[in-house]
């Protein structure tokens, strides 16, 4: 029987970076994944394959020109499904070799099979027909999670599908429900209603993406509403089903009834109402370690649950649960596992990046949390009309926006929508990050012309403002 240092379970942004983390240190380290594919959520199903279809659908249908060519720039005049996912699948493949790659330099044992504890230093690993058991001091899960999918709904990959179903639809459909405005449903259903898909969102609340600063989601909302979405806010999906539909011929359609009562049909419908859990299944029992009901793990600051060997990170321990979040919580996990100072984690600056069309990203605080705290700020914005930059590429609808402390002109929080908002939002978090304030951008030269210059332009708008406070 094999012994390692430390053993990960899952190959997903969080295990990775773990795993790179403890071959640095000169550990033994084992990593186990149960799939067949290297990368997890991350590279299979979620964040890659969801940002290489925004950009297709973005090049094909000229969508990111449009301000400027008008329908001129389309590339392709029929979208097919093909063409969609044909990128997605160059980048995965590329992804997998990256991260293989990565383990066999560092000497990281891949070891492939479904992990499950069957003493607190002891794993079995059930692969395709053999199964191993190995030791270890220390252990990583970071085994993600699931799309939600509840037994009464009648998926079946073809017209109800989860986000891990949309993925492998054999035709683009004429029109889709999207149940669920999170990240997820908003990401998708602005997708598909860019490659001329007739979207209907249904979404509990009566705000998409709640945690955004109220400008940037009402503002984004009407862009939305803009591309043809239908927005039904405020309203829940009591049953999902499929109905023979009339109109000549007959056809299958799926129908979603709300709770006010209104039914809705569309050819096909995305159920995106939030992740759950897989680490149920892992034996964790076997080392006294408990989940809560959506099978998430509690851990403390160092990533450590209540068992003092056995960490965990990534989707596993919930919010954020991103992948950018989860490969710092990987690496902090296993650093700290090690005795390794890893320094100060500024969780204050985390960024969001939604990849919808347009795109939004944020960091720091709201204009509503500020108030809420009663903390002076103004507000400064730049809208891209009126950056060079923004005239080039054609992006009538960005805008950033700074929130300046009133009296010391420290930033306070970035909020960005348009083209390249997810990269310009860290201009804003370095300054943050090294307690800058708004003259920073005025007393530095930066390059023209660039989508940056909305900084400077934000930064003089909101200094010229608070000059008549
Ligand atoms: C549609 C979509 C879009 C997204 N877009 C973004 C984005 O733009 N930006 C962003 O930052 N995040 C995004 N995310 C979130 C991101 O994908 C996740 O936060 C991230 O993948 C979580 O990483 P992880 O390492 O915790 O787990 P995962 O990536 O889920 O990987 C876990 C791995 O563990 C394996 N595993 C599970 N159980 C076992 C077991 N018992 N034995 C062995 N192996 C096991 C699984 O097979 C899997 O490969 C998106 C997610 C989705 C679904
Ligand atoms: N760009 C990114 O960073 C990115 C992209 C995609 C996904 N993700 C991650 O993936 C995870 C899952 O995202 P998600 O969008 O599935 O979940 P979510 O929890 O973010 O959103 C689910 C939404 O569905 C709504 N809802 C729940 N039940 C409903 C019902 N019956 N009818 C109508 N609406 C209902 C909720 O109010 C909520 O707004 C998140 O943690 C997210 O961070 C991140």
């Amino acid at each position: 029987m094999k012994h390692y240092d430390v053993v990960i379970i899952g190959t997903g942004p969080a295990g990775q970076k773990g795993a790179i983390q403890a071959a640095k240190l000169g550990k033994s380290v084992a990593i186990v994944e149960k799939q067949n594919v290297l990368g997890g959520a991350q590279i299979n199903t979620g964040t890659i394959p969801s940002k290489s279809l925004r950009e297709a659908a973005l090049h094909l249908t000229g969508a990111a020109q449009r301000g400027n060519y008008s329908g001129a720039s389309r590339a392709k005049q029929k979208i097919t499904i093909h063409d969609l996912i044909e990128i997605s699948s160059n980048v995965i493949r590329h992804e997998w070799e990256v991260i293989r790659g990565q383990f066999e330099r560092n000497g990281v044992d891949l070891i492939w099979g479904t992990a499950h504890f069957e003493g607190p230093n002891l794993l079995m690993i059930q692969g395709d027909g053999d199964s191993q058991l190995v030791t270890a001091d220390r252990f990583l899960v970071s085994c993600g999670t699931r799309p939600a999918k509840p037994a009464d709904i009648p998926f079946d990959n073809d017209a109800i599908f989860t986000s891990d179903g949309l993925l492998k639809l054999e035709r683009l459909p004429k029109s889709m429900i999207v149940v669920g405005g999170g990240v997820i449903g908003t990401e998708y259903a602005s997708i598909m209603a860019t490659l001329g898909v007739k979207v209907t969102l249904v979404e509990g609340r009566h705000q998409l993406l709640g945690f955004l600063d109220s400008e940037i989601s009402g503002a984004f909302m009407y862009f939305m509403r803009q591309q043809g979405v239908t927005l039904r806010m405020g309203e829940k999906v009591e049953r999902i089903e499929k109905v023979e539909h009339r109109n000549g011929t007959v056809s299958t359609l799926v129908q979603a009834t709300l709770e006010s009562g209104k039914k809705l049909k569309a050819e096909t419908l995305l159920y995106a109402v939030g992740r759950q859990g897989v680490c149920g299944a892992m034996g964790l029992d076997n080392v006294g370690i408990t989940f809560d009901d959506r099978e998430r793990l509690k851990v403390d600051e160092h990533y450590q649950t209540n068992v003092d060997h056995v960490y965990a990170a990534g989707d596993v321990i919930g919010f954020p649960a991103l992948a950018s979040t989860s490969m710092e919580q990987g690496r902090r996990a296993i650093a700290h596992a090690f005795g390794q100072d890893v320094g100060n984690y500024n969780t204050d600056l985390f960024p969001y990046g939604i990849y919808a069309v347009p795109e939004i990203s944020m960091v720091g605080k709201t204009e509503e949390q500020l108030t809420q705290e009663g903390v002076p700020y103004e507000a400064g914005v730049a809208r891209y009309e009126e950056i060079a930059r923004g005239q080039i590429l054609g992006d009538r609808t960005g805008m950033l926006k700074m929130l300046i402390h009133q009296d010391s002109h420290k930033i306070l929080g970035v909020h960005c929508m348009g083209t390249g908002a997810t990269e310009l939002v860290h201009i804003g978090q370095c300054v943050m990050g090294l307690d800058g304030t708004a003259e920073f951008f005025i007393n530095n030269v930066f390059n023209f012309p660039t989508l940056a210059e909305a900084y400077k332009v934000a930064a003089y708008n909101g200094l010229n403002k608070l000059a008549h406070v």
